[in-house]
């Protein structure tokens, strides 16, 4: 059997949302190692007032690519873009593109989605459902496809607890929906949104269910493979350890925590976090199957490498020192974020009105709740996920292979994953520069000595308010100043009398 390099030299491959988390690296791993590969055609749409030429060539000086860019300067040459919007008709691509993709395209992956939780349903299902369907029927027509790889998530069937590879009936037959929400105006969809999505926790999971069900719909007439991915976070070893490029699922949860910002966050300590890095779920894709993972590495010991970490390596001006409790108890939980979050946010805004600039501290912690509740649903509990394909699929790479397109998780220090994870949201998230980590480290001290001085104040400031109340406040305040008294003249007579 060829090796998988040997496999893609020579083809020509689509890639949709390559301008994305995953499909960057993605595009990454096929240039730098399938040095073979013909061309790579990505779909990309102008946005934010830059041409999709702009867009690629701006994606292709990241960092993410300095790797490559060493081994083989000439790599951009095979990456052609090709204009696309996934969310109009016939995906926007203009009849002369479409005829060269239909003539020479030999594999398709197909990555992009709108991966927001509050997507409202009708533009989640314009892209998720529509476009794979839109791309489905180009694939059918192209007249060399070899496989069409859909990158659905571990999460589509979230509604069941044990999840097996199959694709499962879908909540409700994706045409009919179409047809139905094609005359409803965006306040009825709205309206009816929860009694559709049902037990799943937002439009993103129901979305990406309705589209494995259209991709299995075609499944017959061309060769395809649906990958799964559960949580997925920064890179583990590939192009280098720690590479990550947004704020999604936990990275937004790290760096809140590591910026001092995020002190409470229901969860369960036990739950096992689904967590898989990026590199590894993209060599599964190049090895092409069906993926799910599951990593017995909980919650709460993530919450320990995690502040541990940024107590190491802090980030620059945090608000506070890092100091994030996971809990499962709501009450409590609701206790913390108003000592933790609202009145350190409220002190804080008042000090800014007070000094005369822009109060925005509550602002940023209303957005934090809100992301935070979105990830509730999937933090606070556990799924077992059936993952035969995958062990199948190693069985069949050669030893070369393998090591090429690892996507054994077994082999992975989780400790060392996190510390990684945590300073390359850091890094490349943030773009924070490490040479500026002793002076990072002397903000932290000096905030613990302001908490120290508050807390000080405010003990003597309650004490006071208490003494001035309460009798019996007053006499035990008496009781003690007396004994620490009587405690100070007996160690004094002491000494005086061994000397
Ligand atoms: C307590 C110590 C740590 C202990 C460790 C515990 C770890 C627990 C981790 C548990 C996490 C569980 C995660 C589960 C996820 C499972 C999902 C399944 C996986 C998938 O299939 S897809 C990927 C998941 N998708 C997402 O994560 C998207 C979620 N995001 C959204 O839906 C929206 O961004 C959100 C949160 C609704 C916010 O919307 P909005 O207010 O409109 O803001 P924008 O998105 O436009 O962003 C504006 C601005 O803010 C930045 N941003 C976005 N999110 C965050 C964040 N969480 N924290 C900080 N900043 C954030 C964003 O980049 C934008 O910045 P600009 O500079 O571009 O303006
Ligand atoms: N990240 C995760 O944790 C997980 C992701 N997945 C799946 O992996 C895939 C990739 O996710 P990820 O890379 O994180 O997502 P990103 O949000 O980073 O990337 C989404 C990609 O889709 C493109 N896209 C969105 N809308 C359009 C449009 N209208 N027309 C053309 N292109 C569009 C975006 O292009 P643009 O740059 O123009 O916006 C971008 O390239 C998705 O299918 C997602 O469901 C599955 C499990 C976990």
């Amino acid at each position: 059997m060829a090796s998988i390099a040997d496999y893609y030299a020579g083809k020509s491959v689509l890639i949709t949302g390559a301008t994305g988390f995953m499909g960057k690296v993605l595009v990454e791993k096929l240039l730098r190692c399938c040095p073979g590969v013909s061309a790579l055609y990505v779909l990309v749409r102008p946005k934010a007032g830059q041409s999709m030429q702009q867009r690629v060539s701006d994606m292709m000086k990241c960092k993410l690519f300095d790797r490559v860019r060493e081994e083989d300067p000439d790599f951009h040459k095979k990456v052609v873009p090709i204009s696309s919007e996934l969310t109009q008709p016939g995906l926007a691509i203009s009849p002369q593109d479409e005829s060269k993709l239909v003539a020479c395209v030999n594999i398709v992956f197909h990555c992009a989605a709108t991966i927001r939780f509050d997507e409202p349903l009708k533009h989640a299902l314009q892209l998720n459902v529509i476009a794979t369907q839109q791309l489905l029927s180009l694939a059918k027509q192209m007249h060399n496809l070899e496989a069409f790889v859909h990158i659905s998530t571990a999460y589509a069937n979230c509604n069941r607890r044990h999840i097996d590879e199959v694709i499962y009936p879908p909540p409700v037959e994706p045409k009919k929906l179409i047809d139905s929400l094609e005359w409803m105006d965006d306040g009825m969809v709205r309206d009816i949104t929860p009694r559709l999505i049902g037990e799943r926790p937002n439009t993103y999971t129901y979305t990406k269910a309705l589209a494995e069900c259209v991709v299995q719909q075609e499944s017959d007439k061309l060769n395809i493979a649906i990958i799964r991915p559960s949580i997925v976070g920064a890179s583990w070893q590939e192009p280098f350890p720690g590479w990550i490029d947004n704020f999604n699922g936990p990275s937004g949860v790290f760096i809140a925590a590591g910026k001092g910002i995020l002190r409470t966050m229901r969860a369960n300590n036990d739950a096992v976090a689904d967590l898989i890095p990026v590199d590894v779920v993209i060599n599964l894709t190049l090895a092409a199957g069906w993926y799910t993972a599951v990593i017995l590495y909980c919650l709460h010991l993530q919450e320990y490498h995690v502040m541990s970490t940024f107590k190491r390596n802090p980030l620059e001006q945090a608000f506070r020192r890092p100091n994030a409790n996971i809990t499962s108890n709501y009450l409590i939980n609701q206790y913390w974020i108003l000592v933790s979050h609202k009145f350190p946010a409220l002190l804080y805004d008042l000090y800014l009105r007070l000094s005369g600039q822009k109060p925005h501290m509550m602002r940023i912690f209303n957005r934090l709740h809100k992301a935070i509740s979105l990830l509730e649903y999937f933090s606070s509990q556990d799924w077992e996920w059936n993952s035969d394909n995958m062990s199948m699929l190693m069985g069949h790479l050669s030893p070369e292979d393998r090591k090429t397109f690892n996507f054994d998780v077994r082999q992975l220090n989780w400790p060392e994953y996190i510390e990684n994870y945590c300073i390359g949201t850091k890094k490349y998230v943030l773009n924070e520069d490490m040479s500026d980590i002793p002076a990072a480290r002397q903000h932290l001290r000096k905030l613990r000595n302001i908490r120290y001085t508050f807390n000080t104040l405010l003990l003597v400031f309650i004490w006071r308010v208490f003494i001035a109340r309460s009798q019996m406040a007053r006499n035990i305040w008496y009781f003690v100043v007396s004994l620490c008294f009587k405690f100070l003249s007996y160690f004094r007579a002491s000494s005086t009398l061994t000397n």
